[in-house]
Protein backbone atom coordinates (compact mmCIF):
# COMPACT_ATOMS: atom_id res chain seq x y z
CA UNK A 1 0.00 0.00 0.00
CA UNK A 2 1.03 3.77 -0.16
CA UNK A 3 3.35 5.85 2.27
CA UNK A 4 3.24 9.48 -0.24
CA UNK A 5 3.28 8.35 -3.76
CA UNK A 6 5.01 4.98 -3.20
CA UNK A 7 3.84 1.35 -3.12
CA UNK A 8 5.74 -0.51 -0.30
CA UNK A 9 4.98 -4.29 1.59
CA UNK A 10 5.77 -4.69 5.18
CA UNK A 11 8.14 -7.34 3.96
CA UNK A 12 9.84 -8.56 0.73
CA UNK A 13 12.82 -10.71 -0.59
CA UNK A 14 15.11 -8.22 -1.34
CA UNK A 15 16.77 -9.59 -4.46
CA UNK A 16 19.74 -6.89 -4.88
CA UNK A 17 21.13 -8.19 -1.64
CA UNK A 18 20.23 -11.43 -1.33
CA UNK A 19 18.43 -10.63 2.35
CA UNK A 20 15.36 -9.93 3.69
CA UNK A 21 13.50 -6.75 3.89
CA UNK A 22 11.01 -5.39 6.38
CA UNK A 23 9.60 -2.00 7.81
CA UNK A 24 11.01 -1.58 11.18
CA UNK A 25 7.55 -0.83 12.83
CA UNK A 26 8.48 0.40 16.23
CA UNK A 27 9.95 3.37 14.69
CA UNK A 28 6.25 4.57 13.10
CA UNK A 29 4.69 6.82 12.77
CA UNK A 30 7.40 9.37 14.05
CA UNK A 31 10.43 7.59 11.85
CA UNK A 32 10.13 5.35 8.60
CA UNK A 33 13.04 2.90 8.16
CA UNK A 34 13.70 -0.04 6.05
CA UNK A 35 15.87 -3.23 7.30
CA UNK A 36 17.65 -5.48 4.78
CA UNK A 37 19.24 -8.56 6.57
CA UNK A 38 20.76 -11.76 4.77
CA UNK A 39 21.16 -13.06 8.31
CA UNK A 40 18.53 -15.92 9.65
CA UNK A 41 18.90 -14.92 13.25
CA UNK A 42 18.19 -11.16 12.24
CA UNK A 43 15.11 -11.96 11.21
CA UNK A 44 14.29 -14.08 13.96
CA UNK A 45 15.09 -11.60 16.24
CA UNK A 46 12.98 -8.84 14.23
CA UNK A 47 9.86 -11.15 14.85
CA UNK A 48 10.70 -11.13 18.44
CA UNK A 49 11.13 -7.78 19.28
CA UNK A 50 8.33 -6.44 17.13
CA UNK A 51 10.16 -5.32 14.62
CA UNK A 52 7.32 -6.97 12.17
CA UNK A 53 4.54 -7.96 13.80
CA UNK A 54 0.65 -8.95 13.28
CA UNK A 55 0.08 -12.96 12.31
CA UNK A 56 0.21 -12.81 7.97
CA UNK A 57 3.56 -10.98 8.17
CA UNK A 58 5.02 -12.62 11.02
CA UNK A 59 4.15 -15.90 9.30
CA UNK A 60 5.78 -14.55 5.46
CA UNK A 61 8.82 -13.04 7.20
CA UNK A 62 9.39 -16.45 9.13
CA UNK A 63 9.09 -18.01 5.26
CA UNK A 64 11.86 -15.57 4.02
CA UNK A 65 14.23 -16.24 7.00
CA UNK A 66 14.09 -19.54 6.85
CA UNK A 67 14.82 -18.97 3.03
CA UNK A 68 18.19 -17.23 4.20
CA UNK A 69 18.52 -20.14 6.63
CA UNK A 70 18.60 -22.85 4.21
CA UNK A 71 20.87 -20.89 2.18
CA UNK A 72 23.53 -19.74 5.51
CA UNK A 73 23.56 -23.32 7.51
CA UNK A 74 21.78 -26.05 5.86
CA UNK A 75 23.23 -28.82 8.17
CA UNK A 76 21.26 -27.03 11.21
CA UNK A 77 18.38 -26.55 9.61
CA UNK A 78 15.84 -29.08 10.84
CA UNK A 79 17.40 -29.37 14.17
CA UNK A 80 17.74 -25.82 14.92
CA UNK A 81 16.86 -22.89 12.36
CA UNK A 82 13.10 -24.28 12.32
CA UNK A 83 12.36 -24.68 16.39
CA UNK A 84 14.17 -21.22 16.26
CA UNK A 85 11.73 -19.51 14.28
CA UNK A 86 8.90 -21.35 15.85
CA UNK A 87 10.00 -19.69 18.86
CA UNK A 88 9.53 -16.06 18.01
CA UNK A 89 6.57 -15.94 19.13
CA UNK A 90 3.49 -18.05 20.47
CA UNK A 91 -0.18 -17.25 19.55
CA UNK A 92 -0.18 -16.55 15.94
CA UNK A 93 -0.76 -19.67 14.02
CA UNK A 94 0.45 -17.96 10.49
CA UNK A 95 4.01 -18.76 12.34
CA UNK A 96 3.34 -22.18 12.66
CA UNK A 97 1.90 -22.80 9.09
CA UNK A 98 4.85 -20.96 7.36
CA UNK A 99 7.51 -23.19 9.39
CA UNK A 100 5.66 -26.17 8.21
CA UNK A 101 5.18 -25.25 4.32
CA UNK A 102 9.43 -23.88 4.30
CA UNK A 103 10.32 -27.38 6.66
CA UNK A 104 8.11 -29.48 3.63
CA UNK A 105 9.83 -27.79 1.16
CA UNK A 106 13.20 -28.16 2.42
CA UNK A 107 12.58 -31.89 2.75
CA UNK A 108 12.93 -32.19 -1.00
CA UNK A 109 16.57 -31.10 -0.57
CA UNK A 110 15.68 -27.97 -3.07
CA UNK A 111 18.34 -25.32 -4.37
CA UNK A 112 18.60 -22.04 -2.67
CA UNK A 113 16.83 -20.40 -5.18
CA UNK A 114 13.51 -22.69 -5.16
CA UNK A 115 13.18 -22.40 -0.82
CA UNK A 116 12.98 -18.06 -1.90
CA UNK A 117 10.63 -19.18 -4.37
CA UNK A 118 9.33 -21.11 -2.24
CA UNK A 119 9.32 -17.94 0.40
CA UNK A 120 7.66 -15.51 -2.38
CA UNK A 121 4.98 -17.78 -2.62
CA UNK A 122 3.73 -18.17 0.92
CA UNK A 123 3.71 -14.51 0.78
CA UNK A 124 2.28 -13.72 -2.24
CA UNK A 125 -0.48 -16.38 -1.35
CA UNK A 126 -1.37 -14.24 1.73
CA UNK A 127 -1.26 -10.64 -0.39
CA UNK A 128 -3.65 -12.30 -2.75
CA UNK A 129 -5.46 -13.96 0.32
CA UNK A 130 -6.00 -10.30 2.03
CA UNK A 131 -7.25 -8.38 -1.36
CA UNK A 132 -10.07 -11.41 -1.47
CA UNK A 133 -11.16 -10.82 1.84
CA UNK A 134 -11.09 -6.69 1.47
CA UNK A 135 -13.50 -7.83 -1.91
CA UNK A 136 -15.91 -9.79 0.37
CA UNK A 137 -15.93 -7.24 3.64
CA UNK A 138 -16.53 -4.30 1.18
CA UNK A 139 -19.64 -6.00 0.10
CA UNK A 140 -21.19 -5.85 3.71
CA UNK A 141 -19.76 -2.82 4.72
CA UNK A 142 -21.19 -0.97 1.35
CA UNK A 143 -24.74 -1.93 2.99
CA UNK A 144 -24.93 1.40 5.47
CA UNK A 145 -21.72 0.06 7.50
CA UNK A 146 -19.68 3.25 7.19
CA UNK A 147 -18.56 4.17 10.50
CA UNK A 148 -16.52 0.66 10.82
CA UNK A 149 -14.71 0.61 14.88
CA UNK A 150 -11.14 -1.42 14.60
CA UNK A 151 -8.73 -2.73 16.79
CA UNK A 152 -4.79 -3.19 17.13
CA UNK A 153 -3.71 -3.41 13.58
CA UNK A 154 -5.05 -5.26 11.31
CA UNK A 155 -3.65 -3.27 8.59
CA UNK A 156 -1.28 -3.83 5.88
CA UNK A 157 1.89 -3.35 8.05
CA UNK A 158 0.20 -6.69 9.73
CA UNK A 159 -0.27 -8.56 6.64
CA UNK A 160 2.10 -7.63 4.11
CA UNK A 161 0.14 -5.96 1.61
CA UNK A 162 -3.75 -4.62 2.06
CA UNK A 163 -4.41 -5.75 5.64
CA UNK A 164 -7.50 -8.16 6.59
CA UNK A 165 -10.04 -6.24 8.75
CA UNK A 166 -8.73 -2.47 6.49
CA UNK A 167 -8.60 -4.35 3.33
CA UNK A 168 -12.50 -4.01 2.98
CA UNK A 169 -11.93 -0.60 4.01
CA UNK A 170 -9.68 0.45 1.02
CA UNK A 171 -11.64 -1.59 -1.36
CA UNK A 172 -14.50 0.58 -0.26
CA UNK A 173 -12.12 3.89 -0.78
CA UNK A 174 -11.38 2.96 -4.19
CA UNK A 175 -14.68 2.11 -5.29
CA UNK A 176 -15.54 5.72 -4.31
CA UNK A 177 -16.97 5.36 -0.82
CA UNK A 178 -16.12 7.44 1.92
CA UNK A 179 -15.63 4.96 5.27
CA UNK A 180 -15.13 6.23 8.41
CA UNK A 181 -13.19 4.50 10.93
CA UNK A 182 -12.83 4.89 14.92
CA UNK A 183 -9.53 3.69 15.39
CA UNK A 184 -8.82 2.10 19.25
CA UNK A 185 -5.78 3.05 20.31
CA UNK A 186 -5.21 -0.30 21.19
CA UNK A 187 -3.44 -0.56 24.88
CA UNK A 188 -0.17 -1.16 25.58
CA UNK A 189 1.91 -1.19 22.57
CA UNK A 190 -1.01 1.59 20.87
CA UNK A 191 -0.72 -0.55 17.68
CA UNK A 192 -4.00 1.52 16.57
CA UNK A 193 -2.75 5.23 17.64
CA UNK A 194 1.03 4.00 16.15
CA UNK A 195 0.13 2.00 12.91
CA UNK A 196 -2.94 1.71 11.80
CA UNK A 197 -4.16 5.39 12.08
CA UNK A 198 -0.91 6.48 10.01
CA UNK A 199 -2.00 3.25 7.11
CA UNK A 200 -5.51 5.14 6.62
CA UNK A 201 -4.17 8.40 7.10
CA UNK A 202 -1.40 7.75 4.23
CA UNK A 203 -4.42 6.20 1.99
CA UNK A 204 -6.42 9.35 2.61
CA UNK A 205 -9.15 7.58 4.72
CA UNK A 206 -10.85 9.91 7.44
CA UNK A 207 -10.42 8.62 10.75
CA UNK A 208 -10.56 9.16 14.48
CA UNK A 209 -7.79 7.29 17.11
CA UNK A 210 -10.12 6.94 20.22
CA UNK A 211 -9.17 5.75 23.69
CA UNK A 212 -10.30 1.88 24.18
CA UNK A 213 -12.37 2.68 27.05
CA UNK A 214 -14.38 4.69 24.38
CA UNK A 215 -15.64 2.22 22.08
CA UNK A 216 -18.79 0.61 24.23
CA UNK A 217 -19.75 4.42 25.23
CA UNK A 218 -19.78 4.97 21.05
CA UNK A 219 -21.75 2.18 20.52
CA UNK A 220 -24.10 2.88 22.93
CA UNK A 221 -24.53 6.37 21.34
CA UNK A 222 -25.22 4.78 17.74
CA UNK A 223 -22.03 6.08 16.16
CA UNK A 224 -20.61 2.82 15.37
CA UNK A 225 -22.50 0.61 12.31
CA UNK A 226 -19.79 -2.22 12.85
CA UNK A 227 -16.67 -3.82 13.90
CA UNK A 228 -13.72 -5.45 11.64
CA UNK A 229 -10.99 -6.72 13.13
CA UNK A 230 -8.24 -9.59 12.36
CA UNK A 231 -6.85 -12.41 14.68
CA UNK A 232 -4.26 -14.32 15.05
CA UNK A 233 -5.42 -17.75 15.81
CA UNK A 234 -9.26 -18.70 14.83
CA UNK A 235 -9.60 -22.10 16.28
CA UNK A 236 -12.10 -24.94 14.58
CA UNK A 237 -15.64 -23.65 16.71
CA UNK A 238 -15.07 -20.56 15.44
CA UNK A 239 -13.47 -18.90 18.92
CA UNK A 240 -11.04 -16.42 17.91
CA UNK A 241 -7.68 -15.09 19.36
CA UNK A 242 -6.74 -11.28 18.70
CA UNK A 243 -5.19 -8.19 20.54
CA UNK A 244 -5.63 -8.15 23.91
CA UNK A 245 -9.00 -5.76 24.26
CA UNK A 246 -11.22 -7.32 21.52
CA UNK A 247 -13.12 -9.97 23.64
CA UNK A 248 -14.11 -6.84 25.57
CA UNK A 249 -15.29 -5.03 22.33
CA UNK A 250 -17.24 -8.15 21.42
CA UNK A 251 -18.97 -8.11 24.67
CA UNK A 252 -20.14 -4.14 24.23
CA UNK A 253 -20.72 -4.80 20.44
CA UNK A 254 -23.65 -7.91 21.61
CA UNK A 255 -24.96 -5.64 24.20
CA UNK A 256 -25.51 -3.35 21.21
CA UNK A 257 -26.49 -5.02 18.44
CA UNK A 258 -23.23 -3.95 16.55
CA UNK A 259 -21.89 -6.62 13.70
CA UNK A 260 -18.92 -7.87 14.62
CA UNK A 261 -16.90 -8.81 11.76
CA UNK A 262 -13.50 -10.83 12.00
CA UNK A 263 -11.29 -11.01 8.95
CA UNK A 264 -8.79 -13.40 8.27
CA UNK A 265 -6.85 -15.82 5.52
CA UNK A 266 -7.05 -19.10 6.15
CA UNK A 267 -3.25 -19.39 7.06
CA UNK A 268 -4.95 -17.76 10.77
CA UNK A 269 -7.14 -20.76 11.20
CA UNK A 270 -6.39 -23.41 13.44
CA UNK A 271 -8.10 -26.49 12.83
CA UNK A 272 -6.14 -28.72 15.42
CA UNK A 273 -6.96 -26.25 18.27
CA UNK A 274 -10.90 -27.47 18.66
CA UNK A 275 -11.84 -24.59 20.74
CA UNK A 276 -10.25 -20.84 22.01
CA UNK A 277 -9.22 -22.93 25.36
CA UNK A 278 -6.62 -24.54 23.70
CA UNK A 279 -4.77 -21.63 21.80
CA UNK A 280 -1.21 -20.23 23.86
CA UNK A 281 -1.65 -17.11 25.04
CA UNK A 282 1.31 -14.54 25.01
CA UNK A 283 2.20 -12.70 28.47
CA UNK A 284 4.44 -10.18 27.17
CA UNK A 285 6.78 -8.01 29.50
CA UNK A 286 4.87 -5.51 31.89
CA UNK A 287 7.10 -2.48 31.13
CA UNK A 288 4.89 -2.16 27.98
CA UNK A 289 1.82 -1.33 30.29
CA UNK A 290 4.10 1.19 32.58
CA UNK A 291 6.75 2.67 29.70
CA UNK A 292 5.43 4.73 26.76
CA UNK A 293 7.98 6.10 24.21
CA UNK A 294 7.01 9.16 21.92
CA UNK A 295 8.77 11.94 20.66
CA UNK A 296 9.24 15.18 22.39
CA UNK A 297 9.01 18.87 21.32
CA UNK A 298 12.16 18.44 19.27
CA UNK A 299 11.01 15.24 17.55
CA UNK A 300 13.45 13.53 19.10
CA UNK A 301 12.09 9.97 20.58
CA UNK A 302 12.02 9.86 24.46
CA UNK A 303 11.05 6.87 27.15
CA UNK A 304 9.30 7.53 30.13
CA UNK A 305 7.41 5.86 33.23
CA UNK A 306 3.65 6.22 33.61
CA UNK A 307 3.70 4.08 37.12
CA UNK A 308 5.08 4.23 40.43
CA UNK A 309 8.66 2.65 40.25
CA UNK A 310 8.47 -0.70 41.76
CA UNK A 311 4.67 -1.53 41.22
CA UNK A 312 4.54 -4.59 38.72
CA UNK A 313 1.84 -5.08 35.48
CA UNK A 314 0.08 -7.45 33.71
CA UNK A 315 0.49 -7.70 30.21
CA UNK A 316 -1.46 -10.46 28.40
CA UNK A 317 -0.59 -9.64 24.63
CA UNK A 318 -4.55 -11.59 23.25
CA UNK A 319 -7.71 -12.62 24.30
CA UNK A 320 -10.26 -15.37 22.91
CA UNK A 321 -13.82 -14.11 21.71
CA UNK A 322 -15.97 -16.38 21.59
CA UNK A 323 -17.70 -17.83 18.52
CA UNK A 324 -21.20 -16.46 19.62
CA UNK A 325 -19.80 -13.03 19.57
CA UNK A 326 -19.02 -12.94 16.28
CA UNK A 327 -21.41 -11.85 13.54
CA UNK A 328 -19.14 -13.93 10.43
CA UNK A 329 -15.34 -14.91 9.91
CA UNK A 330 -14.51 -13.42 6.11
CA UNK A 331 -11.58 -14.64 4.43
CA UNK A 332 -10.45 -15.64 1.11
CA UNK A 333 -12.92 -18.33 0.43
CA UNK A 334 -16.19 -16.85 2.03
CA UNK A 335 -18.07 -15.98 4.81
CA UNK A 336 -18.23 -18.51 7.88
CA UNK A 337 -20.48 -18.23 10.30
CA UNK A 338 -19.52 -19.39 14.01
C1 LIG B 1 -3.96 -8.87 10.16
S1 LIG B 1 -3.26 -9.15 11.62
C2 LIG B 1 -4.39 -9.56 12.87
C3 LIG B 1 -3.72 -9.67 14.15
O1 LIG B 1 -2.45 -10.23 13.99
C4 LIG B 1 -3.64 -8.33 14.87
O2 LIG B 1 -4.94 -7.90 15.14
C5 LIG B 1 -2.87 -8.51 16.15
O3 LIG B 1 -3.42 -8.93 17.15
C6 LIG B 1 -1.42 -8.25 16.09
O4 LIG B 1 -0.77 -8.44 17.31
P1 LIG B 1 0.76 -8.05 17.45
O5 LIG B 1 1.06 -8.34 18.89
O6 LIG B 1 0.89 -6.61 17.10
O7 LIG B 1 1.53 -8.96 16.51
Amino acid sequence: MRIGKRSYQAVNWHSESGGVQWIEQRLLPHRFEQIVSPFPEEVAVAIETMQVRGAPTIGATAAYGLALAWKADRSRYFDYWVPRFRSTRPTAVNLFHACDAMQQCAETDPSNDEMIERAEAYAEAEVAANRAIGAGLAEYLAVGERRILTHCNAGWLAAVDWGTATSGIYHLAHAGEKPFVWVDETRPRLQGARLTAWELHQEGIDCRIQADSAAAWMMAQGKVDAIVVGADRIAANGDVANKIGTYALSLAAKAHGVPMYVAAPKSTFDLGCASGKGIPIEERDGGEVVEMDGVDCKGEVQQIRVAATGVGANNPAFDVTPFENITAIVCESGVWRP
